[in-house]
């Protein structure tokens, strides 16, 4: 499979300029930023209530359908800034291997 996060952020970006009639994610850009973090508040709140069912035998299907949502509305929220997926991931690459632990200790002294 290719990588479906560069096809979709590669979509995001030409959704960025698309009509809001015909583009779900043009349309949160028209509406703007308080309804893009409203509906990334929404996910949220899903995920996490999907995650304690889980724990307690509910769907794991669930989580994952709801963890998709989570990230699909942060995508866009980072959309909407001129930013993307890419500079989460060099992040993600830049603390690889740094021990949280660690990072904690060198903020704390
Ligand atoms: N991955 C997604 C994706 N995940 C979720 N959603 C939409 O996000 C919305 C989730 O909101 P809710 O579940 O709260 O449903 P809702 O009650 O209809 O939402 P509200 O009325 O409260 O805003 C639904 O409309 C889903 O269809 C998505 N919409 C689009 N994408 C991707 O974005 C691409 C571009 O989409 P368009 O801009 O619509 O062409 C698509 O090809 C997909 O790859």
């Amino acid at each position: 499979m290719d990588n479906i996060l560069e096809k979709l952020g590669a979509v995001l970006e030409e959704r960025r300029q698309a009509s809001p009639d015909s583009s779900y994610v043009s349309s949160l850009h028209a509406a703007g930023m308080d309804k893009i973090l409203k509906k990334v508040g929404e996910e949220s709140a899903e995920t996490l209530i999907a995650a304690k069912a889980a724990e307690f035998g509910g769907s794991l299907d669930d989580v994952v359908y709801e963890t998709a949502d989570l990230w699909f509305h942060s995508l866009v929220m980072l959309s909407h800034l001129g930013l993307s997926h890419k500079e989460v991931l060099k992040e993600l690459e830049r603390r690889f291997g740094l021990s949280g632990i660690d990072e904690k200790a060198s903020r704390d002294s």
